[in-house]
């Protein structure tokens, strides 16, 4: 690496055939791997032959580069620095203050003020109509409590629980989401600082984060303990007191390239006598197979793609490539602007593009289960109905995670908790078997409260603490507790101090009961299916 390249040399390797990129002063020879970039190629095309300094760390932490590729595969050292650009941003616009915030829907609200507009469509998008978006909350509403009064509720109310073995701090996890670094700069590392602050809050971090799982522990093995939980161990008198835990799990989409999920799993489940952490650095694996194709969100399809103004087009074809836009604030969307086709430029379709299309119950869950230690933990993340739950624990799977995605994959699936009914009246013996979490639409401690009583273990939040991670930490906190508050205050409100005295007969489901499937049977209850006719 004792090279040095001067930016004209540079410049010259700028095509599919020979594709070099300036990062941080190096340069590297991406040509081998642009084709099975998980963002897509033409991505990389735009910063080819260029400084893609800025663009990079727009969405990558800095090691993602050095864990990735062959250390051959960087060439040497930039002669001269590239003359910066001066991008034309508009300043983003001020945000009420966080303490103003309680409650979830006051932060979505927020977020809509300050994020940049790719950063929200991205993050607020759902699939289609976004029937399914609001079905699964408003089916939550569709449900109701059943209060009991003149219960004793005096008793402190804990809500530390266990999750796939893991102690957490709360039944409500954070759910996998990708590209953190669209909302803040330091994304997924953000959020697990927040965790740990909150005594052990669960995360489950997505194969398409902006960090990589191991820098997400490594965040919160850093992070000092919350100072509520060290001062509790102090005055407990007891040294030798379990720290708060650091439950972190993966969430895998598997690649199309099947050997790059094998290396990652193995990185990340063999022990590393160098690193004593390594062996724990993964709790437990979720597999995503609610997106085997990405859903078409036409929120964020729709947000225009910047245009280059001439200035920065100029600019960006001499020098550098951190393009500066009339249209965006979003150094994501920036990236991004060539690769809009005729569908758009949703992100998330564009970082999809390396999932595979093709898992299979019969192939793909025992080939997992081959690659995983037995004390790391499958769940299946994305079921939808019933059938599915039970072929899930056929095949193995130590949990299941009842979720659409968000309402981002495939519009007009069923609202999640209406999943948890089915399960409750097709095979209940899934919950005694299985784990049983659920997500999407929650938004309020009422919902949390109605899951858990419907037999869910965990409950997963996806958007609102994105939202709150526009404020860092501090907002993924405040969101958290925000839930956790109102998942306390509707306890004691329906006579309820402990978490495993939740039951189903606190609620009122018959609003919604006429909507829920009542057989595992695959055929419809009485529309025929005639193959020949078709
Ligand atoms: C911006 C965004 C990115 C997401 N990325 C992923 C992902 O990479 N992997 C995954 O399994 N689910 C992903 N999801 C889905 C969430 O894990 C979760 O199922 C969903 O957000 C729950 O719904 P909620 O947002 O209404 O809470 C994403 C959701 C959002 C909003």
């Amino acid at each position: 690496m004792s090279q040095t390249i001067s930016p004209s040399e540079l410049s010259s390797h700028n095509t599919v055939s020979s594709l070099w990129i300036a990062i941080d002063g190096l340069v590297y020879d991406l040509t081998e791997f642009a084709p099975t970039h998980p963002g897509g190629l033409s991505v990389l095309l735009e910063h080819a032959g260029k400084d893609g300094t800025e663009a990079y760390h727009a969405v990558h932490s800095p090691s993602l580069l050095r864990s990735n590729l062959p250390v051959s595969k960087c060439l040497g050292r930039l002669s001269s620095p590239l003359p910066a650009s001066s991008p034309s941003r508009p300043s983003p616009a001020p945000k009420p203050p966080l303490s103003s915030l309680i409650s979830v829907h006051d932060f979505r609200q927020a977020a809509h003020t300050f994020l940049p507009p790719k950063t929200l469509a991205f993050v607020s998008s759902a699939a289609t109509d976004c029937h399914t978006h609001g079905r699964n909350s408003s089916a939550y509403s569709d449900i109701t409590l059943r209060p009991r009064v003149l219960v004793d509720v005096s008793a402190p109310v804990s809500l530390e629980t266990t999750i796939l073995g893991q102690r957490v701090a709360s039944p409500i996890f954070v759910a996998p989401t990708s590209l953190g670094k669209t909302v803040h700069p330091e994304g997924e590392r953000e959020i697990a600082r927040a965790c740990k602050e909150l005594g052990g809050v669960a995360q489950v971090v997505s194969t398409s984060a902006s960090f990589s799982v191991s820098d997400v522990v490594q965040a919160a093995l850093d992070h000092p303990f919350p100072p509520a939980a060290a001062a509790g161990a102090a005055a407990a008198g007891d040294p030798g007191a379990e720290p708060p835990n650091v439950p972190v799990f993966l969430q895998l989409y598997v690649d199309k390239h099947a050997p790059n999920t094998e290396a990652l799993l193995a990185s990340l489940t063999s022990p590393d006598p160098a690193d004593p952490a390594a062996a724990s650095k993964i709790k437990a694996v979720f597999l995503t197979v609610d997106a085997p194709v990405p859903g078409k969100r036409e929120a964020d399809e729709r947000v225009p793609v910047p245009v280059p103004t001439p200035a920065a087009a100029a600019a960006t074809t001499t020098t550098t490539t951190t393009t500066s836009t009339t249209t965006t604030t979003t150094p994501m969307a920036t990236q991004l602007s060539p690769t809009a086709d005729s569908s758009g430029a949703a992100l998330g379709r564009l970082m999809a593009s390396y999932i595979s299309p093709s898992l299979s119950w019969e192939s793909t869950v025992p080939w997992l289960r081959r690659r995983l230690p037995r004390s790391v933990p499958l769940v299946i993340k994305g079921i939808q109905t019933a059938a599915d739950a039970v072929r899930a624990a056929r095949a193995g799977a130590d949990g299941i995670v009842v979720s659409n995605h968000g309402g981002r994959s495939l519009d007009t699936a069923p609202a999640t908790v209406l999943v948890l009914l089915e399960l409750q009246r097709c095979c209940p013996w899934v919950f005694e078997r299985l784990e049983v979490f659920v997500d999407g639409g929650v938004a309020r401690g009422t919902d949390v409260f109605k899951a858990l009583c419907l037999g869910a273990r965990g409950v997963g939040v996806g958007r609102a603490v994105l939202y709150g991670l526009g404020y860092g930490k501090d907002g993924v906190k405040r969101v958290l507790e925000i839930l956790n508050a109102e998942l306390v205050t509707t306890m004691k409100m329906c006579g309820v101090t402990k978490l495993d005295e939740l039951h189903p007969g606190l609620l009122n489901t018959r609003a919604v009961d006429h909507l829920v499937p009542d057989s595992l049977s695959e055929d419809h209850p009485y529309a025929k299916w005639r193959r020949s006719k078709i």
